[in-house]
């Protein structure tokens, strides 16, 4: 059976989703069952209605049992002041359970960003995500500058050695880029080949 990774995300606007569908395909090229979870939504429909939001993306809703089923998780995470989105924070702030017993560590972490401005923080969002992967023990997998347009300064480019990203605007009127596509796609094979390797290891242990 191929080893699992939950694609966990929260996404108003739909920039995080489309990265998502890239970290997907990486995922899937070095041979993991992945799979696109959204986070449960906090706000209500009269908020939804005047932040302009179009209707969620087409995934199941996560819920913590699911994670006790995958061996790694991809957070996509749309920056708010620097860090992440109360929808993130809400749904791993209910996984004290898993926290208490274990049940996640051992487990593959990374993240990928969204943010309006270049400068809007995917960065600081990294660090602030990555306490809750250190209490629950969970093993972090940077990106690294594993893809060469993380050189490029030719144009603007989303993402970081800490993972895949976009830069939508204040208004979200740009759209997720190709070489930022190449980027999450790029994400999605290494952290697979990781979580590859580690299930062939325990295998043959
Ligand atoms: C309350 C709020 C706070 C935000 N804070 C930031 C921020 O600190 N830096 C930034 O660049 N963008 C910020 N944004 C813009 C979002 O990051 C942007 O809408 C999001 O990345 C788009 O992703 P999505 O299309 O997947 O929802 C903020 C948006 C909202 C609604």
């Amino acid at each position: 059976m191929a080893p699992k990774v939950y694609i966990v995300i929260y996404s108003l606007y739909h920039h995080i989703y489309t990265l998502a569908q890239e970290v997907q395909k990486g995922l899937v090229a070095s041979g993991i069952d992945a799979k696109i979870f959204q986070v449960p939504e906090t706000l209500s429909e009269e908020i939804l209605t005047k932040m302009h939001a179009p209707p969620k993306p087409d995934v199941p809703v996560i819920t913590v049992e699911n994670l006790s089923e995958a061996d790694g998780f991809l957070f996509g995470i749309p920056t708010r002041f620097g860090t992440m989105p109360a929808q993130i924070k809400s749904f791993l702030d209910s996984t004290g359970g898993l926290w208490a017993s274990g049940g996640l560590a051992g487990k593959f972490a990374g993240t990928f960003f969204s943010t309006a401005s270049q400068h809007g923080g995917q960065e600081t969002t990294a660090f602030t995500t990555i306490t809750y992967f250190a209490h629950h023990g969970m093993i972090y997998v940077p990106l690294g500058f594993a893809n060469p347009h993380l050189f490029d300064n030719s144009e603007v480019i989303g993402g970081s050695a800490y993972g895949a990203g976009t830069v939508a605007n204040g208004d979200g009127s740009r759209q997720v880029s190709q070489k930022e596509k190449e980027i999450a796609q790029t994400q999605g094979e290494n952290f697979g080949k990781v979580v590859v390797t580690y299930a062939k290891g325990k295998a043959s242990a």
